[in-house]
């Protein structure tokens, strides 16, 4: 298990920079490698930022299989809808096939629309294998939960199945579909994005905590694969280097 690699800038707006550098060069690696890049994104803050600066980097969008690491459970004109976010702010800007960005079927109730991502996953990671995505981008909650894993949920510990349903989301809207641990932690690079000042603290006891019960962020450990936390000065004020 690697140490994480923390990178600090000045603003938001250079951490963004610097993530979206991060995605190109693995995408380009992989791509070169075995001919597709498979990523998933996350929803929150981190999805505007992708969605201005990659279109910015040197890369073959046709090569792209994009995932998303959770998903709220809602119809795609709704502005919770994370698969909303992308289709409307990075479809129509780079040549990637539609069919590439993957998303749920939100007319099922969640469990079935977890069963489902599942078999959609399986047509690009084929086998009962616990899926290996070339990059996993992160956002972390102020209250440490990361894709939809929540502190304290029973879902931390579904070993399973690689997609979860949850019903009873402390953040809104409750029901929503997620990467379970085990697939997130297989990942050959984990990447978190996290700015501001609101992250601070909750950082301080991801990064730095010894905790018995470890926040879902904390857990994030990829087992043979890259860690990276992109953060602001603000959000990292309180880490100890
Ligand atoms: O609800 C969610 O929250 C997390 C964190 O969002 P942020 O706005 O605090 O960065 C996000 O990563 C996840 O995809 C989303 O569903």
């Amino acid at each position: 298990m690697a140490a994480p690699i923390i990178e600090v800038r000045e603003t938001e707006a250079e951490v963004a920079r610097e993530l979206c550098s991060l995605v190109a060069k693995k995408a380009n690696q992989a791509i070169e490698q075995k001919g597709v890049f498979t990523v998933g994104v996350s929803g929150g803050s981190l999805q505007k930022h992708l969605c201005n600066g990659l279109p910015g980097e040197t890369t073959d969008w046709t090569k792209w299989h994009i995932f998303f690491c959770d998903e709220r459970v809602v119809p795609f004109d709704n502005d919770d809808s994370t698969y909303k976010y992308y289709r409307d702010n990075l479809l129509g800007k780079v040549p990637l096939p539609k069919e590439n960005l993957v998303p749920i079927d939100p007319s099922l109730p969640a469990s079935e629309a977890a069963t489902d991502y599942i078999s959609k996953l399986r047509k690009v990671f084929p086998g009962t294998e616990l899926p290996r995505f070339d990059m996993l981008l992160l956002g972390m909650g102020p209250d440490g939960h990361t894709c939809s894993l929540f502190p304290g949920h029973k879902l931390l510990d579904v070993t399973d199945v690689i997609v979860a349903s949850i019903t009873d989301s402390p953040k809104p809207p409750p029901q929503r579909i997620t990467l379970t641990l085990p697939v997130v932690n297989n990942t050959a690079c984990a990447v978190f994005m996290s700015c501001g000042e609101s992250k601070a603290e909750i950082l301080k006891r991801v990064l730095e905590g010894s905790e018995a019960d470890p926040l879902p962020a904390a857990r994030v450990r990829p087992t043979n694969g890259e860690l990276h936390w992109f953060l602001d000065q603000s959000a990292a004020k309180l880490l100890k280097s």
